[in-house]
């Protein structure tokens, strides 16, 4: 069954499944190993029970990854040192296997979606695509093809809502039927990867200067300032990141976004790559199933997720803690503890992508351990 529209999707989520949470903590209290000794897989194990319904819920592979690349007007106020044509390169770059998260991916044996959403500049003009390795689909559907494992062709979602935002410090980012229609495009991608295998899904994103908007989100959904949830993207020095806090308030000062409108948000201070992650997460949990979370981008998508749908947190898994300031206040707000914290702070879906194993690993115990009963080995 599909959740095409952003209503529907949201109607479809669901709280996490007691009976069968109690079934997992049942289970992991009866497997041979002292009870509490895997940590936090076994929380995890607990509530990936709950979100499937289901216990052990199945194993969360094969995984798909979904990056969704979007440029931004508020580039224009100086908030990162890269030019915007990098999103349209790094995309080329995406496709023909040559970025971070396409070598972790393919460790990871999970196929990668490259989503035009937003990018500004024209794509496929580029070098990388020489080997013309892009398929390009339109409509924002993804097919079989897309879930083929590591070994299979980064594919091309073609979907772009407009060629960038507008520049939040002197008019609203989107429109309310932009935004929905990024959400509804990050919805549409889910599906056709959940309709073509898909047991887990990851969210990534690419998208010069898009830690800005990332930040203004983070701040109207947690509440928190534009100090603590602004940080210095890819890296840049003091001058630039006192000068982004100051754009970040500003777009706050200016549209007072509501959080409990957070279509509204999202078009006021958002962007289209976040506003399709926050629909890629909703249809997620609207199929219960798990959505593995990157950083501060995919984060801030997660906010507006759960404020369309506060069920869809059980669904989140949140891969690892970026260096991003507004990634640790995201992940606190949500009530959500990250598996790995490597000190990395690239977005792509990269850290999401390197949890994958772990998030295997913690339901691959319920499938595969044996009791004390049936092993013969004597309780305490
Ligand atoms: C070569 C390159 C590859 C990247 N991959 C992810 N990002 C990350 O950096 C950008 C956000 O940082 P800021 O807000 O400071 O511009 C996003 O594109 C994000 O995905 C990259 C950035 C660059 C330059
Ligand atoms: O947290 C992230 O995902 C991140 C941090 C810096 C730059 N781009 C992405």
């Amino acid at each position: 069954m599909t959740h095409v529209t952003l209503e529907a999707t949201v109607a479809a989520v669901r709280p996490a499944d007691q009976p069968a949470m109690a079934a997992a903590r049942e289970l992991q209290g009866r497997l041979t190993k002292p009870a509490g000794s895997l940590g936090a897989l076994e929380e995890l194990s607990v509530r990936l029970a709950g979100v499937a319904g289901t216990c052990p819920p199945p194993l969360p592979i094969p995984a798909a990854v979904a990056v969704f690349a979007g440029d931004h007007g508020v580039h224009a106020q100086a908030v990162s040192p890269w030019p915007q044509e990098v999103t349209a390169q790094m995309v080329a770059n995406f496709l023909a296997g040559g970025a971070v998260v396409n070598a972790f991916a393919r460790q990871a044996g999970a196929a990668v979606t490259v989503v035009d959403v937003g990018v500004a500049t024209p794509l496929l003009q580029g070098p990388a695509d020489d080997d013309a390795s892009a398929a390009p689909m339109g409509g924002g559907e993804a097919s079989a093809a897309l879930v083929g494992g590591g070994d299979a062709r980064p594919a091309l979602v073609e979907a772009n809502v407009r060629r960038g935002t507008r520049d939040m410090t002197v008019e609203p980012a989107l429109t309310a039927d932009e935004a929905r229609a990024a959400v509804e495009t990050g919805i549409r991608v889910a599906e056709g990867l959940i309709a073509a295998g898909a047991a887990c899904l990851v969210a990534g994103d690419m998208g010069i200067a898009n830690t800005t908007p990332a930040a203004a989100l983070i701040a109207v959904f947690t509440g928190c300032t534009a100090e603590e949830a602004t940080g210095r993207g890819t890296g840049i020095d003091d001058a630039m990141h006192a000068h982004k806090i100051t754009v970040v308030r500003a777009a706050l000062d200016r549209h007072a976004p509501d959080p409990a409108d957070p279509l509204g948000v999202l078009a006021t201070v958002g962007g289209l790559e976040h506003a399709a992650i926050a629909g890629f997460i909703l249809a997620a949990a609207a199929h219960r199933i798990p959505v593995i979370i990157d950083g501060v981008i995919a984060a801030s998508g997660a906010l507006a997720a759960a404020a369309f749908a506060p069920d869809a947190v059980a669904a989140m898994v949140a891969g690892h803690l970026s260096v991003e300031p507004g990634a640790a206040v995201a992940l606190a707000h949500l009530g959500l503890e990250p598996l790995l914290d490597l000190g990395m702070r690239l977005g792509e879906g990269s850290g999401a992508v390197l949890a994958l194993p772990v998030v295997e690993a913690a339901v691959r115990v319920l499938h595969e351990v044996a009791t004390f009963d049936s092993a013969g080995v004597s309780e305490k």
